[in-house]
């Protein structure tokens, strides 16, 4: 099989109940090692549950979630960041007090078995010290690659909206994913911000060979860098397919009625 083929999360019949709402209804999905697949739909739709079970937010009543074939649908969240599923949130969710550069060591973190390193750090071994040092240049080079190294010792909270978004992007960079997801990484940005935006998730995409799923509203940044894209409304998936098919499609036509979105 092709590398582009490869299956990369599969969902079978997924079901997310909250009391007597269905959030997440029966959702059948894949995606494919190196897609940049969006996820859009009216609000309340059921989009951010779907990444919260992706993640181990939640867990489902119904249906199987597998990862690079291994069935997670029950495995817990820290488990599948090490698995390498990464995400952002639809509110920013940085650590504001601490600088840039410690905003992506924190992630840096999770990759470790947290109680080792622990252990290491509360006997001061020197591998713990010489393990930190080592996270210090890997971090300050994630930076550079995203270009936010001269921002490394400025608090988070100091830096512009679409820097913070960007640094968002980062951190989740930095636990070394193979899937990444954006939950409204365009949201409170203004047109020069999201244009940016846009050319660096592609690029993120081809520069860390990530898959990468992203939920938005705005439907010029789907449009312009989803090569798929799945419409859910009332928690079912409602279509599937590219961006000209979806943007032409009646039952999505339909399902926006009312909202201000653009197709
Ligand atoms: N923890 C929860 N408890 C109860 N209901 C919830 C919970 N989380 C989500 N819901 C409900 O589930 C439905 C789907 O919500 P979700 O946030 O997944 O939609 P969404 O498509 O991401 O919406 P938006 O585009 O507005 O962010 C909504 O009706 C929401 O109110």
């Amino acid at each position: 099989m092709k590398a582009m083929d490869e299956i990369v999360l599969r969902l079978e019949s997924v079901t997310k109940r909250f009391g007597g709402l269905v959030a997440v209804d029966n959702f059948t999905g894949y995606v494919k090692r190196g897609e940049l697949l969006g996820l859009i739909g009216p609000n309340g739709a059921g989009k951010t549950t779907l990444f919260n079970l992706i993640t181990g937010m939640y867990y489902p009543e119904g249906g199987r979630i597998y990862f690079e074939n291994h069935d997670i649908t029950f495995k817990k969240p820290f488990e599948r960041t090490r698995m390498g599923i990464a995400r952002t949130f639809q509110n920013i969710r940085l650590f504001s007090d601490l600088t840039v550069l410690e905003n992506v060591m924190v992630a840096q973190h999770l990759k470790l078995k947290s109680w080792i390193w622990l252990f290491k750090c509360v006997a001061k071994l020197p591998s713990a010290l010489a393990l930190e040092r080592r996270m210090r240049e890997e971090g300050l080079k994630l930076l550079e690659i995203v270009g936010l190294k001269q921002f490394a010792n400025e608090k988070a909270s100091a830096l512009s909206y679409g820097l913070q978004r960007k640094l968002e992007i980062a951190r989740a960079l930095a636990t070394g994913p193979k899937l990444l997801l954006l939950d409204e990484p365009a949201a409170g940005m203004n047109p020069q911000e999201t244009v940016e935006l846009m050319n660096f998730i592609k690029w993120v995409r081809d520069h860390f060979k990530v898959t990468i799923i992203v939920i938005e509203h705005d439907m010029k940044v789907i449009m312009g860098i989803c090569e798929r894209i799945y419409v859910m409304d009332y928690g079912k998936l409602i279509a599937e397919g590219a961006p000209k098919q979806i943007q032409n499609d009646p039952i999505v036509r339909k399902a926006y009625l009312g909202e201000e979105v653009l197709l």
